[in-house]
């Protein structure tokens, strides 16, 4: 604890600086009401509203931090504070003056002698921590005591800011280059979220000339993480940056048709995306040999050959679909304006029901309704691309009523990928898109997102070893080949771990020879409270001994996380129904009341004080990549984590080996592939050293035999 003399000596400044900022509001609000008209005023309204936003809320800390060198100190905040005279009394965090604040190091202090970081209640502070550069010039020092303060605060349903504790090496990735396409990768909780959230507040200060709030985009995996994420933005004083999860990138439709993961994982291909668009150009039609129609009560005869040739252009042409059809309605209309009637002005229904013959009009949900229910125009769509079986797969009979009919999540890319083809690029292109749990993504997922990014500058979040569901990938090549490739391409690793205190994570790691073997664990940077607690019980008594662990957590004010697989959800919600416990469900979108109850794959990206994760075996069950999902669960907590189950609290055992579809298996691989090469080595590498036991080598062995056999 800092001395009481020095707090006070602090706080007489935090006062002055609190003051002044509130002067500057005042002067701000003055302009709107001085303005000379209406307009003006509310022009000006406009601008003192952002303006006073970006001097921070009169609740928050005027400064995080305090920074001295051998002649001068400064303070820093969240924003740049003025005093009575126009000097600089606190400068903002991304402003360059603010650098050396989060550069410095006992081994590189970049010219500084001393490091406060406060922790304050509003403007009032209750501590600071300090790091004396000199004191120990040369040494290395772990994690400082501010950082650890800051770790081990009670966590809530949102995220918080880490302006004040933001570290060297991810303050070196939130100021990196826009014009890159920059992958961040890191263990569990190795701050990837906050660092990307901070570097698009960073991005959009330095770069205010460029672009504005509302051309960036944040991509989440699920509604739940986006609310969870959703005011880090704002509370940096930058608002108005689009905010949404994955499903959102699509027109606007009726969700909740189950899908076969093997569908699922057929739709999510690339590949599809040529299926669409063999599928349109099929839906062009061919003209009669003499098409005659009746123009302003007179007959008109046009050669169908005519028609053709410019509909054989246009098909060549890789402009969108409407645009092209109304080229095709302006060719045709000179064809019959040259035969001596001019039918511009009126509406001709001749006219326009040729045109709607030869090049229907057509909505993205039309095209792919009528695709998934007619045999013949899937397989003229399929070519020599798609097997039987995957025609087979595709298939299904519409509603009898577009309005009625019902999607899958798997069906949005490709309505995106179509809506694409019909209208062209979407309305809103971003110039910056952050990308977070990215590993997750499908290609054609992957495809909607790069066809909204207008320059190629994304940050793209994730880890391999957390990469689970239908599309789980292991190389970095498999996310960024399906995005623009117009910028270079980094990936930086983040090698602290945060969240996870060290018990924990020490526990989950085991998973990881099983999970993702070639990955390198993170350094976790803190012990937690306690062992993970282990409790095997009778499966009759599972879930209302998970209810009873979350509940007594929640009792010392934790803030608790059930993680359960869907195989028991209805034992637990009937379980805290007996007990009268209330809770959030995060199926629902909803995250914050004291227990909270969720399921594995939504967990991803989210964090509480306490975890409870019931029967791990269920969990591994329910996931090609399993032991990579129970990963991700164990790995939720930022200090308690009990384990209820009657079967394994660890399965190590048994090794889930992706199931193929025959064709799959027998085809051989096209070329030698390097990347997956490279990967298998690594992964053989892995295993050697850690002495995998020999059930695991299978997959392994597989895998090689693959890559390796003879291609014919
Ligand atoms: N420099 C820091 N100062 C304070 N807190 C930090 C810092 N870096 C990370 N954290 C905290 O660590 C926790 C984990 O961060 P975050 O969610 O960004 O990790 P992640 O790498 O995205 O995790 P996951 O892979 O599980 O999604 C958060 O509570 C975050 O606020």
């Amino acid at each position: 604890m800092a001395s009481k003399s020095e707090i006070a000596k602090e706080q007489e400044f935090f006062d002055r600086a609190d003051k002044a900022r509130e002067k500057s509001r005042a002067v701000i609000a003055g302009a709107a009401a001085a303005a000379a008209h209406a307009a003006a005023a509310a022009h000006m309204r406009q601008f003192a509203k952002g303006q006073s936003k970006a001097l921070g809320s009169a609740e928050t800390a005027v400064a995080v931090g305090r920074m001295d060198d051998d002649e001068d100190q400064l303070y820093v905040g969240r924003e740049l504070i003025r005093d009575d005279d126009g000097e600089v009394i606190v400068v903002s965090w991304h402003a360059p003056a603010a650098e050396r604040f989060y550069k410095a190091s006992h081994r590189e202090p970049h010219g500084l002698t001393r490091k406060r970081t406060f922790q304050c209640t509003g403007n009032l502070i209750d501590d600071f921590t300090e790091i004396v550069f000199a004191q120990i010039a040369g040494a290395l020092a772990g994690p400082d005591a501010g950082l650890l303060r800051e770790l081990a605060r009670g966590r809530t349903g949102t995220m918080r800011d880490i302006v004040a504790t933001i570290q060297a090496a991810q303050f070196e990735l939130i100021r990196a280059p826009l014009e890159h396409l920059l992958v961040i990768e890191g263990g569990p909780g190795t701050g990837k979220t906050a660092v990307a959230l901070h570097r698009v507040a960073w991005l959009l200060f330095n770069h205010r000339d460029r672009f504005r709030n509302t051309d960036v985009l944040i991509v989440g995996p699920h509604p739940t993480f986006t609310r969870y994420i959703s005011t880090v933005l704002p509370s940096l004083g930058e608002d108005d940056v689009a905010q949404l999860d994955i499903t959102k990138l699509a027109p606007p439709l009726k969700l909740g048709r189950p899908e076969p993961p093997e569908v699922g994982r057929l739709k999510g291909q690339a590949r599809m995306a040529g299926l669409l668009a063999r599928a349109l150009n099929a839906r062009i039609g061919v003209p009669e040999p003499a098409e005659r129609l009746q123009v302003d009560g007179r007959f008109v005869t046009v050669p169908g050959t005519e028609i053709r040739d410019v509909i054989e252009t246009l098909k060549t042409d890789d402009s969108p679909y409407t645009r092209r059809r109304a080229r095709l309605r302006e060719a045709v209309t000179q064809m019959v304006e040259r035969r001596g009637v001019n039918p511009s002005g009126t509406r001709q229904p001749a006219l326009e029901n040729l045109v709607d013959r030869l090049w229907p009009q057509l909505t993205a949900a039309t095209l792919l309704r009528d695709l998934f229910s007619s045999r013949e125009r899937l397989l003229v769509a399929a070519g020599d691309e798609f097997t039987a079986s995957e025609i087979l797969y595709l298939r299904r009979r519409g509603a009898d009523r577009l309005t009625e009919e019902i999607w899958s999540r798997d069906d949005l890319p490709l309505l995106d990928e179509a809506d694409f083809l019909i209208n062209g690029q979407p309305q809103t292109r971003y110039a910056h898109i952050v990308v977070d749990e990215a590993q997750d993504l499908s290609p054609m997922q992957l495809r909607s997102i790069a066809r909204r990014s207008a320059s190629g500058s994304l940050t793209i979040l994730g880890d391999l070893a957390q990469s689970t569901g239908k599309w789980a990938c292991d190389t970095w090549d498999d996310v960024t080949s399906h995005l623009p490739a117009t910028l270079p391409r980094e990936i930086k690793t983040l090698r602290y771990g945060y969240r996870v205190p060290s018990q924990v994570y020490r526990f989950a790691a085991n998973l990881l020879p099983l999970a993702s073997p070639a990955t390198i664990p993170p350094e976790v940077v803190r012990d937690g409270p306690a062992e993970p607690g282990i409790f095997r019980v009778d499966p009759a008594e599972r879930a209302g001994r998970a209810v009873a662990q979350a509940v007594a957590h929640a009792n010392d004010g934790r803030f608790v996380g059930i993680i359960c697989p869907s195989t028991l959800r209805t034992d637990v919600e009937a379980a805290l129904a007996a007990n009268g416990v209330g809770w959030s469900s995060a199926d629902r979108g909803e995250l914050g009341n004291a227990i909270n109850l969720i399921s594995p794959q939504e967990s991803k990206g989210l964090e509480f004080d306490a975890v409870v994760v019931i029967e791990p075996e269920d969990i591994v069950a329910g996931d090609e990549r399993g032991h990579r999902l129970l990963y991700v669960a164990l790995t939720r907590t930022v200090g308690y984590l009990d384990i209820v189950c009657a079967g394994e609290p660890l399965p190590l055992r048994s090794v889930h080996i992706p199931p193929r579809t025959a064709d799959e298996v027998t085809a051989p691989v096209p070329a030698l592939d390097p990347t997956r090469l490279a990967w298998l080595a690594k992964d053989i590498g892995a295993r050697l050293r850690r002495h995998s036991p020999p059930e695991q080598w299978e997959e392994v062995l597989r895998e090689a035999a693959r890559l390796l056999a003879p291609r014919g």
